[in-house]
């Protein structure tokens, strides 16, 4: 599994510690951090939201670790992209579905919200689920991939 990860200046710390923790997780084969690499860099959240969306668009990516203030920001930002699904989970539970039932490819943390230890575990599990396309939750999803591409701007 490739792993983007991206973060503004308030998620930079916890973006950097769930980074060293995929680097050294079997299962995933590849850590690219689009940044912000310190505090300094004040680019403000949906710079990074949309890169690491649009790079898993792009195919270079299976999938995102985003960190803001609250998560909600990089969450929304990278919703924009197209083919993108992306939402905050700061439990277990939340995680898990996000893939299962909603298959989204990013979750995102707030860094004002949530500790590095639960983010940790949650991530940890998080790269194990799996969506299944032949269940129940599919056509909810292509609803709106339906949706989305009924919508797509010419
Ligand atoms: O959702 C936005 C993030 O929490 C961001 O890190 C902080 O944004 P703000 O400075 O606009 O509160």
């Amino acid at each position: 599994m490739r792993i983007v990860v991206a973060a503004d200046n308030a998620g930079v710390e916890l973006k950097n510690v769930v980074a060293d923790l995929l680097r050294t997780d079997a299962r995933v084969t590849e850590v690219t951090d689009l940044g912000v690499a310190d505090a300094a860099d004040d680019r403000a959240y949906p710079v990074l939201g949309l890169a690491a969306a649009e790079a898993i668009a792009r195919g270079e990516a299976d999938r995102g670790v985003l960190v803001c203030g609250t998560g909600i920001g990089v969450a929304i930002s990278a919703n924009k992209v197209p083919g993108v699904r992306a939402t905050v989970a700061h439990d277990s539970y939340s995680a898990e579905r996000s893939i299962k039932s909603n298959d989204c490819q990013i979750i995102t943390f707030g860094a004002r919200v949530i500790g590095p230890e639960l983010a940790k575990k949650i991530v940890t599990e998080w790269v194990g689920h799996r969506f299944d396309p032949e269940s129940a939750s599919a056509s909810k999803v292509a609803h709106i991939t339906d949706y989305e591409r009924a919508h797509a701007a010419s």
